[in-house]
Protein backbone atom coordinates (compact mmCIF):
# COMPACT_ATOMS: atom_id res chain seq x y z
CA UNK A 1 0.00 0.00 0.00
CA UNK A 2 0.71 3.76 -0.40
CA UNK A 3 3.23 5.00 2.50
CA UNK A 4 1.54 7.64 4.67
CA UNK A 5 2.68 10.52 5.69
CA UNK A 6 1.03 13.70 7.47
CA UNK A 7 1.92 17.31 7.51
CA UNK A 8 5.72 16.92 6.59
CA UNK A 9 7.10 20.79 6.91
CA UNK A 10 8.39 22.40 3.67
CA UNK A 11 12.04 21.10 4.06
CA UNK A 12 10.80 17.40 3.76
CA UNK A 13 8.59 18.07 0.10
CA UNK A 14 12.51 18.03 -2.14
CA UNK A 15 12.86 14.73 -0.65
CA UNK A 16 9.33 13.63 -0.88
CA UNK A 17 9.12 14.74 -4.87
CA UNK A 18 11.75 12.36 -5.89
CA UNK A 19 10.21 9.33 -8.01
CA UNK A 20 11.23 5.65 -7.18
CA UNK A 21 14.97 5.24 -7.30
CA UNK A 22 16.25 3.81 -10.48
CA UNK A 23 19.54 2.69 -10.85
CA UNK A 24 20.81 5.16 -14.25
CA UNK A 25 23.94 4.55 -14.88
CA UNK A 26 23.29 0.63 -14.89
CA UNK A 27 20.68 0.80 -17.52
CA UNK A 28 22.96 3.94 -19.78
CA UNK A 29 25.70 0.90 -19.77
CA UNK A 30 23.45 -1.80 -20.79
CA UNK A 31 21.63 0.27 -23.71
CA UNK A 32 25.02 1.36 -24.91
CA UNK A 33 25.71 -2.31 -25.56
CA UNK A 34 22.39 -2.01 -27.26
CA UNK A 35 22.88 0.78 -29.22
CA UNK A 36 26.48 -0.83 -30.40
CA UNK A 37 24.84 -4.46 -31.06
CA UNK A 38 22.11 -2.73 -33.80
CA UNK A 39 24.70 -0.72 -35.25
CA UNK A 40 26.55 -3.08 -36.46
CA UNK A 41 24.43 -5.92 -37.13
CA UNK A 42 21.71 -4.16 -37.93
CA UNK A 43 18.44 -6.35 -38.55
CA UNK A 44 20.45 -9.67 -37.33
CA UNK A 45 20.52 -7.83 -33.96
CA UNK A 46 16.70 -6.59 -33.48
CA UNK A 47 15.73 -10.55 -34.10
CA UNK A 48 18.25 -11.46 -31.56
CA UNK A 49 17.04 -8.97 -29.07
CA UNK A 50 13.31 -9.94 -29.70
CA UNK A 51 14.19 -13.57 -29.17
CA UNK A 52 16.08 -12.41 -26.21
CA UNK A 53 13.63 -9.41 -24.28
CA UNK A 54 10.04 -10.95 -26.09
CA UNK A 55 10.80 -14.44 -26.74
CA UNK A 56 10.10 -13.81 -30.39
CA UNK A 57 11.41 -15.91 -32.95
CA UNK A 58 11.31 -13.62 -35.97
CA UNK A 59 11.86 -14.03 -39.41
CA UNK A 60 10.80 -11.10 -41.14
CA UNK A 61 11.19 -8.23 -38.92
CA UNK A 62 8.15 -6.09 -41.00
CA UNK A 63 4.37 -6.43 -40.57
CA UNK A 64 3.13 -8.22 -43.88
CA UNK A 65 1.18 -6.44 -46.14
CA UNK A 66 -1.59 -9.63 -45.04
CA UNK A 67 -1.40 -9.30 -41.23
CA UNK A 68 -2.38 -5.77 -42.00
CA UNK A 69 -4.89 -6.68 -44.55
CA UNK A 70 -6.72 -9.16 -41.79
CA UNK A 71 -6.58 -6.82 -38.83
CA UNK A 72 -9.80 -5.06 -39.30
CA UNK A 73 -11.66 -8.33 -39.29
CA UNK A 74 -10.28 -9.91 -36.09
CA UNK A 75 -11.51 -6.28 -33.81
CA UNK A 76 -15.35 -6.21 -32.55
CA UNK A 77 -17.26 -3.36 -34.30
CA UNK A 78 -17.62 -1.79 -31.02
CA UNK A 79 -13.56 -1.32 -30.43
CA UNK A 80 -13.63 0.01 -34.04
CA UNK A 81 -16.01 2.41 -34.15
CA UNK A 82 -14.41 3.82 -30.17
CA UNK A 83 -10.95 3.93 -32.41
CA UNK A 84 -12.99 6.25 -35.13
CA UNK A 85 -14.68 8.39 -31.91
CA UNK A 86 -11.13 8.42 -30.59
CA UNK A 87 -9.40 9.56 -33.99
CA UNK A 88 -11.96 12.19 -34.07
CA UNK A 89 -11.53 13.90 -30.82
CA UNK A 90 -7.83 13.80 -30.89
CA UNK A 91 -8.12 15.10 -34.80
CA UNK A 92 -10.02 18.27 -33.51
CA UNK A 93 -8.61 18.61 -30.41
CA UNK A 94 -5.39 18.95 -32.87
CA UNK A 95 -6.34 20.37 -35.84
CA UNK A 96 -7.04 23.57 -33.93
CA UNK A 97 -3.09 24.09 -32.81
CA UNK A 98 -1.78 24.87 -36.21
CA UNK A 99 -0.26 28.33 -36.31
CA UNK A 100 -1.47 30.84 -38.70
CA UNK A 101 1.88 33.00 -38.68
CA UNK A 102 1.14 36.30 -40.07
CA UNK A 103 4.27 38.55 -41.77
CA UNK A 104 4.97 41.36 -39.23
CA UNK A 105 6.77 44.34 -40.76
CA UNK A 106 8.57 45.30 -37.83
CA UNK A 107 10.29 48.68 -39.44
CA UNK A 108 9.04 49.82 -42.63
CA UNK A 109 10.76 47.82 -45.18
CA UNK A 110 11.87 44.50 -43.03
CA UNK A 111 9.18 42.38 -43.34
CA UNK A 112 9.83 38.70 -40.79
CA UNK A 113 7.34 35.64 -40.97
CA UNK A 114 6.91 32.58 -39.41
CA UNK A 115 6.22 28.79 -41.35
CA UNK A 116 5.91 25.44 -40.07
CA UNK A 117 7.22 22.28 -42.13
CA UNK A 118 6.45 19.37 -41.47
CA UNK A 119 9.66 16.97 -40.57
CA UNK A 120 10.54 14.43 -43.12
CA UNK A 121 10.99 11.46 -41.22
CA UNK A 122 9.17 10.10 -37.77
CA UNK A 123 9.46 6.95 -35.87
CA UNK A 124 7.07 6.13 -33.20
CA UNK A 125 7.48 3.92 -30.69
CA UNK A 126 4.22 2.08 -29.28
CA UNK A 127 4.29 0.56 -26.52
CA UNK A 128 3.76 -3.53 -26.38
CA UNK A 129 5.73 -5.06 -23.62
CA UNK A 130 3.06 -5.46 -20.90
CA UNK A 131 0.22 -3.98 -22.86
CA UNK A 132 -0.83 -3.18 -26.48
CA UNK A 133 -1.19 0.56 -26.32
CA UNK A 134 -2.98 0.60 -29.94
CA UNK A 135 -4.49 4.61 -28.09
CA UNK A 136 -0.88 5.49 -28.24
CA UNK A 137 -0.30 5.17 -31.58
CA UNK A 138 -3.72 7.31 -32.27
CA UNK A 139 -1.99 9.95 -30.08
CA UNK A 140 1.01 10.04 -32.36
CA UNK A 141 -0.33 8.87 -35.60
CA UNK A 142 -3.01 11.77 -35.85
CA UNK A 143 -0.77 14.79 -34.91
CA UNK A 144 2.04 13.17 -37.28
CA UNK A 145 -0.34 12.76 -40.50
CA UNK A 146 -2.32 16.19 -39.97
CA UNK A 147 1.16 18.09 -39.69
CA UNK A 148 2.03 16.24 -42.91
CA UNK A 149 4.73 14.58 -42.35
CA UNK A 150 6.09 12.24 -45.39
CA UNK A 151 7.53 9.38 -43.31
CA UNK A 152 6.01 7.78 -40.95
CA UNK A 153 7.59 4.23 -39.25
CA UNK A 154 6.29 2.36 -36.56
CA UNK A 155 8.20 0.31 -33.83
CA UNK A 156 6.28 -1.62 -31.40
CA UNK A 157 7.49 -4.98 -29.63
CA UNK A 158 6.22 -8.59 -30.75
CA UNK A 159 4.38 -10.55 -28.94
CA UNK A 160 5.74 -14.43 -28.03
CA UNK A 161 4.15 -15.86 -31.65
CA UNK A 162 5.82 -12.74 -33.39
CA UNK A 163 2.73 -11.16 -33.93
CA UNK A 164 1.60 -7.37 -33.75
CA UNK A 165 -1.93 -7.01 -31.83
CA UNK A 166 -4.89 -6.24 -34.24
CA UNK A 167 -5.84 -2.75 -32.95
CA UNK A 168 -2.16 -1.56 -33.52
CA UNK A 169 -1.92 -3.16 -37.41
CA UNK A 170 -5.35 -1.97 -37.72
CA UNK A 171 -4.96 2.17 -36.34
CA UNK A 172 -1.44 2.04 -38.17
CA UNK A 173 -4.10 1.03 -41.92
CA UNK A 174 -6.09 4.15 -40.87
CA UNK A 175 -3.33 6.30 -40.44
CA UNK A 176 -1.95 5.29 -43.48
CA UNK A 177 1.34 3.42 -42.11
CA UNK A 178 2.36 0.85 -43.54
CA UNK A 179 5.78 -0.02 -41.87
CA UNK A 180 5.23 -1.28 -38.90
CA UNK A 181 8.79 -3.31 -37.32
CA UNK A 182 8.51 -5.43 -34.80
CA UNK A 183 10.59 -4.39 -32.41
CA UNK A 184 10.31 -2.97 -28.92
CA UNK A 185 12.86 -1.62 -26.37
CA UNK A 186 16.25 0.11 -26.50
CA UNK A 187 16.73 -1.81 -29.79
CA UNK A 188 13.65 -0.22 -31.25
CA UNK A 189 15.30 3.31 -30.49
CA UNK A 190 18.16 2.76 -32.08
CA UNK A 191 16.89 1.48 -35.21
CA UNK A 192 14.77 3.94 -35.77
CA UNK A 193 18.01 5.93 -34.86
CA UNK A 194 20.73 4.35 -36.97
CA UNK A 195 18.79 3.08 -39.43
CA UNK A 196 18.80 -1.33 -40.00
CA UNK A 197 18.22 -3.06 -43.25
CA UNK A 198 14.23 -2.97 -42.67
CA UNK A 199 14.06 0.39 -40.45
CA UNK A 200 14.84 3.44 -42.18
CA UNK A 201 16.31 6.15 -40.19
CA UNK A 202 14.66 9.18 -39.09
CA UNK A 203 15.00 12.48 -37.89
CA UNK A 204 12.70 12.30 -34.52
CA UNK A 205 11.91 9.23 -32.84
CA UNK A 206 8.34 9.81 -30.72
CA UNK A 207 6.84 7.84 -27.81
CA UNK A 208 6.24 6.65 -24.27
CA UNK A 209 7.59 3.67 -23.26
CA UNK A 210 9.23 1.62 -19.78
CA UNK A 211 12.46 2.66 -18.77
CA UNK A 212 14.69 1.19 -21.38
CA UNK A 213 12.87 2.85 -24.23
CA UNK A 214 12.90 6.29 -21.97
CA UNK A 215 17.05 6.44 -21.11
CA UNK A 216 17.64 4.98 -25.07
CA UNK A 217 15.32 8.16 -26.31
CA UNK A 218 17.48 10.09 -24.28
CA UNK A 219 20.78 8.86 -24.93
CA UNK A 220 20.51 10.24 -28.62
CA UNK A 221 20.93 14.00 -27.16
CA UNK A 222 24.12 13.78 -29.20
CA UNK A 223 23.69 12.18 -32.09
CA UNK A 224 21.57 14.61 -34.15
CA UNK A 225 17.91 12.45 -33.80
CA UNK A 226 15.57 14.44 -31.78
CA UNK A 227 13.10 13.14 -29.44
CA UNK A 228 9.98 14.02 -28.84
CA UNK A 229 10.47 14.45 -24.91
CA UNK A 230 11.21 12.23 -21.73
CA UNK A 231 7.54 10.23 -21.39
CA UNK A 232 8.29 7.17 -19.06
CA UNK A 233 6.36 5.06 -16.20
CA UNK A 234 3.07 6.66 -15.95
CA UNK A 235 2.34 8.75 -13.27
CA UNK A 236 -1.01 10.74 -11.59
CA UNK A 237 -1.07 13.31 -8.49
CA UNK A 238 -4.79 13.48 -6.92
CA UNK A 239 -6.06 16.58 -5.17
CA UNK A 240 -8.64 15.47 -2.94
CA UNK A 241 -10.93 17.34 -0.13
CA UNK A 242 -13.67 16.76 1.89
CA UNK A 243 -15.94 16.80 -1.11
CA UNK A 244 -14.07 13.77 -3.17
CA UNK A 245 -15.78 10.42 -3.59
CA UNK A 246 -13.16 8.32 -2.15
CA UNK A 247 -13.95 5.41 -4.90
CA UNK A 248 -12.97 7.33 -7.71
CA UNK A 249 -9.86 8.74 -6.00
CA UNK A 250 -8.87 5.16 -5.77
CA UNK A 251 -10.16 4.12 -9.32
CA UNK A 252 -8.05 7.14 -10.24
CA UNK A 253 -4.74 5.74 -8.45
CA UNK A 254 -4.82 2.40 -9.83
CA UNK A 255 -5.38 3.01 -13.12
CA UNK A 256 -2.03 4.68 -13.40
CA UNK A 257 -0.39 2.31 -10.86
CA UNK A 258 -1.82 -0.79 -13.14
CA UNK A 259 0.59 0.32 -16.35
CA UNK A 260 3.33 -1.02 -14.45
CA UNK A 261 5.75 -1.57 -11.33
CA UNK A 262 7.26 1.21 -11.82
CA UNK A 263 4.94 3.61 -12.15
CA UNK A 264 4.33 6.41 -9.26
CA UNK A 265 0.59 7.48 -8.06
CA UNK A 266 0.10 9.95 -5.24
CA UNK A 267 -2.54 11.22 -3.11
CA UNK A 268 -2.61 15.13 -1.58
CA UNK A 269 -5.49 15.86 0.95
CA UNK A 270 -6.00 18.30 3.72
CA UNK A 271 -8.47 15.48 5.27
CA UNK A 272 -7.05 12.35 7.12
CA UNK A 273 -10.38 10.74 6.77
CA UNK A 274 -10.63 11.24 3.09
CA UNK A 275 -6.72 9.42 2.84
CA UNK A 276 -8.28 6.80 5.30
CA UNK A 277 -11.07 6.07 3.15
CA UNK A 278 -9.20 6.31 -0.22
CA UNK A 279 -6.93 3.70 1.35
CA UNK A 280 -9.74 1.03 2.52
CA UNK A 281 -11.01 1.29 -1.28
CA UNK A 282 -7.65 1.05 -3.03
CA UNK A 283 -7.53 -2.51 -1.16
CA UNK A 284 -10.98 -3.55 -2.35
CA UNK A 285 -10.48 -2.29 -5.83
CA UNK A 286 -6.94 -3.48 -5.80
CA UNK A 287 -8.27 -7.27 -5.78
CA UNK A 288 -10.24 -7.28 -8.58
CA UNK A 289 -7.70 -6.25 -10.82
CA UNK A 290 -6.21 -8.30 -13.38
CA UNK A 291 -3.15 -6.42 -13.18
CA UNK A 292 -2.73 -6.46 -9.52
CA UNK A 293 0.90 -7.38 -9.09
CA UNK A 294 1.80 -4.46 -11.06
CA UNK A 295 -0.49 -1.91 -9.33
CA UNK A 296 0.35 -3.35 -5.91
CA UNK A 297 3.87 -2.88 -7.05
CA UNK A 298 3.37 0.53 -7.89
CA UNK A 299 1.18 1.03 -4.94
CA UNK A 300 4.54 0.82 -2.72
CA UNK A 301 6.42 3.02 -4.53
CA UNK A 302 3.41 5.34 -3.64
CA UNK A 303 2.63 8.30 -1.22
CA UNK A 304 -0.64 9.28 0.57
CA UNK A 305 0.11 12.53 2.19
CA UNK A 306 -2.07 15.35 4.61
CA UNK A 307 -1.38 18.81 4.07
CA UNK A 308 -3.18 21.74 5.73
CA UNK A 309 -5.05 23.21 2.74
CA UNK A 310 -5.73 23.39 -1.05
CA UNK A 311 -2.84 26.41 -1.25
CA UNK A 312 -0.22 23.79 0.11
CA UNK A 313 -1.19 20.82 -1.88
CA UNK A 314 -1.24 22.91 -4.94
CA UNK A 315 2.65 23.88 -4.52
CA UNK A 316 3.55 20.27 -2.92
CA UNK A 317 2.19 19.39 -6.73
CA UNK A 318 4.13 22.22 -8.54
CA UNK A 319 7.33 20.72 -6.95
CA UNK A 320 6.35 17.54 -7.80
CA UNK A 321 5.23 18.24 -11.40
CA UNK A 322 3.24 15.13 -12.26
CA UNK A 323 2.12 13.46 -15.54
CA UNK A 324 -1.54 14.26 -14.49
CA UNK A 325 -2.86 15.86 -12.17
CA UNK A 326 -6.51 15.36 -10.85
CA UNK A 327 -8.59 18.08 -9.27
CA UNK A 328 -10.84 16.44 -6.31
CA UNK A 329 -12.03 19.30 -4.82
CA UNK A 330 -14.97 21.69 -4.49
CA UNK A 331 -13.26 25.10 -5.81
CA UNK A 332 -10.98 23.84 -8.90
CA UNK A 333 -12.30 27.12 -11.00
CA UNK A 334 -10.09 28.96 -8.42
CA UNK A 335 -6.73 27.56 -8.45
CA UNK A 336 -6.27 27.32 -11.76
CA UNK A 337 -4.12 29.98 -12.27
CA UNK A 338 -2.12 28.65 -9.29
CA UNK A 339 -1.20 25.22 -11.24
CA UNK A 340 2.30 25.85 -12.71
CA UNK A 341 4.09 22.63 -13.68
CA UNK A 342 1.79 19.43 -14.70
CA UNK A 343 1.49 17.45 -18.28
CA UNK A 344 -2.05 17.58 -18.15
CA UNK A 345 -5.40 18.20 -15.49
CA UNK A 346 -8.54 17.00 -14.82
CA UNK A 347 -11.31 18.82 -13.13
CA UNK A 348 -13.79 17.95 -10.72
CA UNK A 349 -15.11 14.52 -9.84
CA UNK A 350 -16.19 13.59 -13.26
CA UNK A 351 -13.27 13.64 -15.16
CA UNK A 352 -11.35 10.59 -14.98
CA UNK A 353 -7.50 10.32 -15.90
CA UNK A 354 -9.48 7.74 -18.40
CA UNK A 355 -10.85 9.92 -20.46
CA UNK A 356 -7.38 11.51 -21.84
CA UNK A 357 -5.50 8.61 -21.81
CA UNK A 358 -8.26 7.18 -24.55
CA UNK A 359 -10.98 9.57 -26.01
CA UNK A 360 -11.74 13.02 -25.01
CA UNK A 361 -8.97 14.16 -27.23
CA UNK A 362 -6.17 16.17 -25.05
CA UNK A 363 -2.56 14.00 -26.21
CA UNK A 364 -1.73 11.35 -23.18
CA UNK A 365 2.08 11.05 -24.03
CA UNK A 366 3.03 13.20 -21.52
CA UNK A 367 6.15 14.31 -19.21
CA UNK A 368 6.93 12.07 -16.26
CA UNK A 369 9.43 11.94 -13.25
CA UNK A 370 9.26 15.49 -13.21
CA UNK A 371 10.04 16.60 -17.17
CA UNK A 372 6.83 18.86 -16.49
CA UNK A 373 8.48 21.55 -14.84
CA UNK A 374 10.18 22.30 -18.40
CA UNK A 375 8.50 20.17 -21.14
CA UNK A 376 4.95 19.77 -22.35
CA UNK A 377 3.51 16.94 -24.00
CA UNK A 378 3.24 15.99 -27.52
CA UNK A 379 1.07 18.31 -29.43
CA UNK A 380 0.95 19.47 -33.33
CA UNK A 381 4.13 21.17 -32.98
CA UNK A 382 6.05 17.97 -31.99
CA UNK A 383 5.68 17.19 -35.71
CA UNK A 384 6.97 20.58 -37.49
CA UNK A 385 10.12 22.61 -37.45
CA UNK A 386 9.16 26.44 -37.38
CA UNK A 387 11.31 28.33 -39.95
CA UNK A 388 11.59 32.06 -39.93
CA UNK A 389 11.45 33.87 -43.50
CA UNK A 390 12.55 37.86 -43.72
CA UNK A 391 12.50 40.09 -46.66
CA UNK A 392 14.38 43.68 -46.55
CA UNK A 393 14.18 46.25 -48.80
CA UNK A 394 16.35 48.79 -50.07
CA UNK A 395 14.48 50.87 -48.16
CA UNK A 396 14.04 48.63 -45.11
CA UNK A 397 17.95 48.25 -45.11
CA UNK A 398 18.54 51.90 -45.11
CA UNK A 399 16.05 52.03 -41.67
CA UNK A 400 17.60 49.16 -40.25
CA UNK A 401 21.21 49.44 -41.40
CA UNK A 402 22.57 52.11 -38.72
CA UNK A 403 21.26 49.55 -36.07
CA UNK A 404 23.04 46.56 -37.02
CA UNK A 405 26.42 48.36 -37.87
CA UNK A 406 26.44 49.60 -34.83
CA UNK A 407 25.44 46.26 -32.79
CA UNK A 408 28.43 44.92 -35.17
CA UNK A 409 30.88 46.77 -34.32
CA UNK A 410 30.41 46.77 -30.70
CA UNK A 411 30.82 43.07 -30.67
CA UNK A 412 34.05 43.79 -33.00
CA UNK A 413 32.27 41.49 -36.22
CA UNK A 414 34.04 43.11 -38.38
CA UNK A 415 32.84 41.32 -41.14
CA UNK A 416 29.08 41.29 -40.20
CA UNK A 417 29.20 45.18 -40.34
CA UNK A 418 30.31 45.22 -43.57
CA UNK A 419 27.66 43.22 -44.69
CA UNK A 420 25.22 45.81 -44.51
CA UNK A 421 27.72 48.82 -45.46
CA UNK A 422 28.27 47.23 -48.56
CA UNK A 423 25.11 47.14 -49.35
CA UNK A 424 24.26 50.93 -48.34
CA UNK A 425 26.93 52.20 -50.61
CA UNK A 426 24.98 50.71 -53.26
CA UNK A 427 22.04 51.63 -52.16
CA UNK A 428 22.73 54.90 -51.92
CA UNK A 429 24.61 55.66 -55.45
CA UNK A 430 20.95 54.16 -57.02
N1 LIG B 1 4.34 9.03 -20.16
C1 LIG B 1 3.52 8.66 -21.11
O1 LIG B 1 3.07 9.49 -21.90
C2 LIG B 1 3.14 7.21 -21.26
C3 LIG B 1 2.12 6.83 -22.16
C4 LIG B 1 1.83 5.46 -22.30
C5 LIG B 1 2.56 4.51 -21.59
N2 LIG B 1 3.56 4.91 -20.75
C6 LIG B 1 4.41 3.96 -20.04
O2 LIG B 1 4.99 3.10 -21.03
C7 LIG B 1 5.44 1.93 -20.37
C8 LIG B 1 5.16 0.73 -21.23
O3 LIG B 1 6.00 -0.28 -20.73
P1 LIG B 1 6.00 -1.76 -21.23
O4 LIG B 1 7.12 -2.45 -20.51
O5 LIG B 1 4.64 -2.32 -21.13
O6 LIG B 1 6.32 -1.70 -22.78
P2 LIG B 1 7.49 -1.07 -23.65
O7 LIG B 1 7.10 -1.33 -25.06
O8 LIG B 1 7.81 0.30 -23.25
O9 LIG B 1 8.78 -1.94 -23.32
C9 LIG B 1 8.88 -3.28 -23.69
C10 LIG B 1 10.29 -3.58 -24.14
O10 LIG B 1 11.22 -3.31 -23.09
C11 LIG B 1 12.37 -4.10 -23.31
N3 LIG B 1 12.78 -4.73 -22.07
C12 LIG B 1 12.01 -5.36 -21.15
N4 LIG B 1 12.78 -5.85 -20.17
C13 LIG B 1 14.06 -5.55 -20.48
C14 LIG B 1 15.32 -5.79 -19.85
N5 LIG B 1 15.41 -6.44 -18.70
N6 LIG B 1 16.43 -5.30 -20.44
C15 LIG B 1 16.35 -4.63 -21.60
N7 LIG B 1 15.19 -4.38 -22.23
C16 LIG B 1 14.07 -4.84 -21.69
C17 LIG B 1 12.02 -5.15 -24.31
O11 LIG B 1 12.73 -4.90 -25.48
C18 LIG B 1 10.53 -4.99 -24.54
O12 LIG B 1 10.21 -5.19 -25.90
C19 LIG B 1 4.78 1.90 -19.00
O13 LIG B 1 5.75 2.24 -18.03
C20 LIG B 1 3.72 2.99 -19.09
O14 LIG B 1 3.46 3.57 -17.86
C21 LIG B 1 3.85 6.24 -20.58
N1 LIG C 1 -1.70 6.70 -18.97
C1 LIG C 1 -0.80 6.57 -20.08
C2 LIG C 1 0.10 7.79 -20.09
O1 LIG C 1 0.85 7.87 -18.95
C3 LIG C 1 -1.48 6.45 -21.43
C4 LIG C 1 -2.34 5.25 -21.61
C5 LIG C 1 -2.49 4.47 -22.71
N2 LIG C 1 -3.41 3.54 -22.46
C6 LIG C 1 -3.85 3.73 -21.24
N3 LIG C 1 -3.18 4.76 -20.71
ZN1 LIG D 1 -3.09 5.14 -18.65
Amino acid sequence: MMRKIEYPGIAEWPELVKRPTQNFEDLEAGIAQTFQLVRVQGDAALRELAQKYDGAQLENLLASPEELAVAESLLSEELKQAILQTYSNIQLFHAQQAEQSKPVETMPGVTCWRKSVPIDSVGLYIPGGTAPLFSTLLMLGVPARLAGCPEVVLCTPPAKDGSVHPAILYTATLLGIAKVVKAGGAQAIAAMAFGTESVPAVNKIFGPGNQYVTVAKQMLSKTGVAIDLPAGPSEVLVIADDSANPAFVAADLLSQAEHGADSQVVLLTNSAEVLSQVEKELQAQLELLPRKGFAAKALSNSIGVVLLSVEEMIAFSNLYAPEHLILSISNFEEVLDKITNAGSVFLGNYSPESAGDYASGTNHTLPTNGYARAYSGVSLDSFVKKITFQHITPAGLQNIGKTIEVMAAAEGLEAHKNAVTIRLKEVKNV
